[in-house]
């Protein structure tokens, strides 16, 4: 029997991170320092009654807090100063190359500007491509429980520029919002030259992966683990190349798995699906992108191979040029010695 990998070396496996709400890594503390900096008022007395209600029944449970401590977001300079901390975090843990979301809609629905959100987040991207080497890029989500033309006014006013975004996707609430709604959208976007992905299959039935696939074309899946659930789906991302966006400890606090012992990661696997792990929204879900990886070899007991593996095909899976590819499987070639 092998041994597994320590956490030394999980860290320090170079990897890249699709699946991140630059919105979840906002910590307790961050958040009090901004609404004192901001003036707004939190419904908490301190950090540690914030930290309390971090207890989830399911995603609408986790959306409300997400959305309500979001309130304290408000500058360019806020923006920038999330983002510097989550890299530096997720540096610390190997992150070579990210692809972070950004929920527009619930910052222009009140009252900041689209411009401030993303130079303050592309302006903490480009000090960490120059500083730590961690290349990136920006995907803006449509949130599915918004009414279409909502998604239609901020992709508009986004493609404006469209070259500041790698791509757009879409999050929260999953089901009753099925991938059809937006497949109008999804081409505008694609048109432009944007590339696409959605969560599809974190709560919401395979079905809703297939639409996604079919309507909406989109290129990887974010979550997707409920298609464990149907082996003709499996069998189609396996055949298709398509990979999923997997976030283990994510789906153990919102409740879609039980337990991470019972996580279908390595189902999926054994399947020939296309596994990245993530960590989605870390500062809620308790742990970044390297305490996912420790996670996964805990409960599921990952090997070096099988956490090399799931860190190539993120890179693999990744938006980056080929060039930028093929010089961090090289990082990884050395990291495996
Ligand atoms: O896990 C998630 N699912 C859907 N929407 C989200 N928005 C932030 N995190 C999530
Ligand atoms: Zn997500």
């Amino acid at each position: 029997m092998t041994s597994l990998p320590s956490d030394e070396a999980l860290l320090s496996l170079p990897k890249a991170e699709l699946h991140l709400h630059i919105e979840g890594t906002l910590e307790p503390e961050l958040a009090f320092e901004l609404a004192d900096r901001n003036g707004v008022a939190l419904p908490y007395a301190s950090v540690e009654e914030l930290a309390a209600r971090y207890e989830f029944s399911d995603l609408q449970s986790f959306l409300d807090l997400y959305y309500a401590t979001m309130a304290v977001l408000r500058t360019e300079d806020d923006f920038a100063e999330l983002t510097r901390r989550y890299l530096r975090t997720a540096a610390e843990q190997g992150l070579r190359h990210v692809e972070l979301f950004f929920d527009p809609q619930a910052h222009v629905s009140r009252g900041v500007a689209l411009e401030a959100v993303v130079d303050g987040i592309s302006g903490a991207l480009a000090e960490a491509e120059r500083d730590l080497d961690i290349s990136s890029g920006i995907i803006l989500c449509f949130l599915r429980d918004q009414p279409v033309e909502s998604a239609d006014a901020v992709l508009s006013a986004a493609l404006t520029r469209p070259e500041r975004l790698l791509g757009v996707g879409l999050d929260s609430a999953e089901v009753g919002y099925p991938p059809e709604l937006f497949a109008g959208v999804f081409a505008r976007a694609k048109d432009a030259g944007l590339h696409t992905v959605a969560h599809a299959g974190e709560e919401g039935p395979p079905a809703y992966i297939r639409q996604a696939l079919d309507l909406l074309g989109v290129e990887r899946v974010d979550h997707g683990i409920r298609a464990a659930e149907d082996p003709q789906l499996l069998a189609r991302l396996a055949a298709e190349g398509v990979p999923l966006t997997v976030c283990p400890l994510s789906n153990v606090r919102l409740r879609t798995v039980p337990d991470l012992a019972d996580h279908p990661l390595l189902a999926l696997d054994a399947a020939g699906v296309r596994v990245t792990i993530n960590s989605d929204d870390p500062a809620y879900f308790g742990g970044y992108v390297g305490h996912n990886y420790l996670a996964v070899r805990d409960a599921l007991g990952v090997d070096a191979a099988t956490a090399e593996r799931f860190a190539r095909t993120s890179i693999d899976g990744s938006f980056a040029s080929d060039a930028r590819k093929a010089a961090l499987q090289r990082e990884v070639d050395a990291w495996r010695g």
